[in-house]
């Protein structure tokens, strides 16, 4: 549904204690259902090597999205593209991961929520972030249909991610709020090419 809808990536959730977690035979229909130009997500939490090439192998990510404490060193040994997923709690925590993930495509700035790792439905903290990256960069956090405009005419990301901002039940997506979530986000694309 919400590759027909038009969005550029989907993320699939390897994360027990999530109610969005898939299993790996549900996130292989997945990947053969959608069309190969979606960019396929799989997002893990601390997982083991073990478990991440296991995905690798059956579900064929595009990306990991390393979304837990995992270093720099992990991540590389893995040898898979990725992108990071970074707390936010302040400003260091940007220019440190900036720093330690060079090989990442990209880091995915996020909400810090004390004991919940992701969709949070929280907002970042504006005075928590850096005056600039100088890397591509995708905002997250709190997003919705209501609220996407205003944070990338802010921020300026490269990309936006949302979760429970287009859903209506906890961890199952609305199709009308994913609509106007991605017509949001095409409208500001036409009106503000990134620069
Ligand atoms: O979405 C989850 O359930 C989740 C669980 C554990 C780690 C990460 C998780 N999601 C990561 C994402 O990339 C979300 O899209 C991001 O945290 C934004 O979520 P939201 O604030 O609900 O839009």
């Amino acid at each position: 549904m919400v590759a027909s809808e038009g969005v550029d990536a989907i993320g699939l959730v390897f994360y027990e204690p999530s109610p969005r977690a898939v299993s790996i035979a549900t996130a292989k229909q997945i990947r053969e259902a959608i069309s190969p130009m979606v960019t396929l997500v799989a997002l893990v939490v601390d997982a083991s090597a073990e478990v991440v090439r296991q995905i690798i192998a059956e579900v064929q990510p595009d990306i990991i999205q390393y979304h837990g404490n995992e270093t720099a060193e992990f991540c590389c040994a893995i040898g898979h593209p990725y992108w990071k997923a970074v707390r936010v709690r302040n400003a260091q925590d940007v220019i440190t991961a900036t720093n330690e993930f060079q090989a990442a495509r990209s880091l995915l700035l996020d909400a810090w929520v004390e004991g919940v790792p992701g969709g949070t439905g929280h907002q970042i903290d504006p005075s928590a972030m850096p005056q600039a990256l100088h890397r591509p960069w995708i905002l997250a956090g709190g997003l919705k249909p209501e609220n996407v405009t205003e944070a990338l005419s802010h921020y300026r990301p490269s990309a936006v991610d949302v979760s429970s901002g287009v859903e209506s039940n906890s961890g199952v997506k609305d199709p009308l709020r994913v609509r106007a979530f991605v017509n949001a986000v095409k409208s500001f694309d036409k009106v503000k090419p990134h620069e």
